[in-house]
């Protein structure tokens, strides 16, 4: 499997937390506008994987990564890189839905603001684009002076998706984004994870395997911070290649 327009790319990456050695020599590449699944048993590194791609261990000074993880063929480990340009470009969306306590509208807008100057009429645009994007403006349109901690938990999740669309990034990374949602509203950012990756690259931490299989373009299987198996969702899930994958995806282990 040739992934041709990667985005991102892992080379001989590993992470340490102090003296753990949580990813061991990664490598494999990410496609621009395509869904990304991490999957694997509690503890297998997919969060951390997820973490290092916009530096979350930054504000960690024992926590390390070496090796490269390219970004449009520029190392994002580099010392000179700007973690706030960057985070700006690979945008975050966590477990559980943390709106800021403030109105749905300042939700959008806060974030903006700190990366752009635009007039008033120009954010109540974006705003409204953010919000569109996330599925969530006909449900909001009327309150947006309201808190967002007043909205429903899947409303809440898709806000926070809306919070970071709204600084256009090129990259999304979900964190278990649905495993705090009841089924419809699992079902509803599912639909959405669909859409964004017309316009944004995705990459999302999933417990939840059927989930992976009906989201994601590709999948990597995580055992132990090493990499297991990648490739594309469907030959992972109906043929993998390795004896490891096929006892986690057919439930013989874990
Ligand atoms: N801050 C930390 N300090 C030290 N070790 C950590 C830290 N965070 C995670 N780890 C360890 O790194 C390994 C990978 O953890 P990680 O959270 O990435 O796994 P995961 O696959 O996302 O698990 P889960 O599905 O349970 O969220 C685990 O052994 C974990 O104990």
């Amino acid at each position: 499997m040739e992934i041709t327009d990667a985005q991102i790319e892992f080379k001989d990456f590993n992470f340490y937390y102090g003296k753990f050695h949580a990813l061991k020599d990664i490598n494999f590449k990410m496609a621009r506008h395509k869904v990304t699944a991490f999957i694997g048993p509690s503890g297998c590194g997919k969060s951390t994987l997820l973490r290092t791609i916009n530096r979350m261990y930054d504000l960690y000074p024992e926590q390390r990564a070496e090796g490269q993880l390219l970004f449009d063929g520029s190392n994002l480990l580099d010392v000179g890189v700007d973690v706030s340009v960057l985070r700006a470009k690979i945008g975050m969306v966590f477990q559980k839905p943390t709106p800021f306590p403030m109105s749905i509208y300042e939700n959008i807008a806060f974030g903006v603001r700190l990366h752009e100057k635009m007039s008033v009429s120009q954010m109540d645009d974006r705003v409204e684009w953010a919000l569109r994007k996330a599925a969530l403006w006909d449900e909001v349109k009327s309150k947006l002076n309201q808190s967002g901690m007043s909205l429903s938990g899947g409303q809440q999740q898709r806000l926070c998706i809306a919070r970071g669309i709204a600084v256009k990034p090129e990259v999304i990374l979900l964190d278990e984004p649905t495993s705090a949602l009841d089924p419809i509203s699992t079902s509803r950012i599912e639909e959405l994870i669909d859409e964004l990756k017309n316009e944004f690259t995705i990459v999302i931490v999933t417990h939840n395997m059927q989930q992976a299989a009906r989201i994601s373009d590709y999948t990597a299987y995580m055992y132990l911070g090493e990499m297991v198996e990648f490739g594309v969702t469907d030959e992972l899930f109906l043929k993998p290649k390795q004896k490891a994958t096929e006892d986690y995806i057919t439930g013989r282990f874990g």
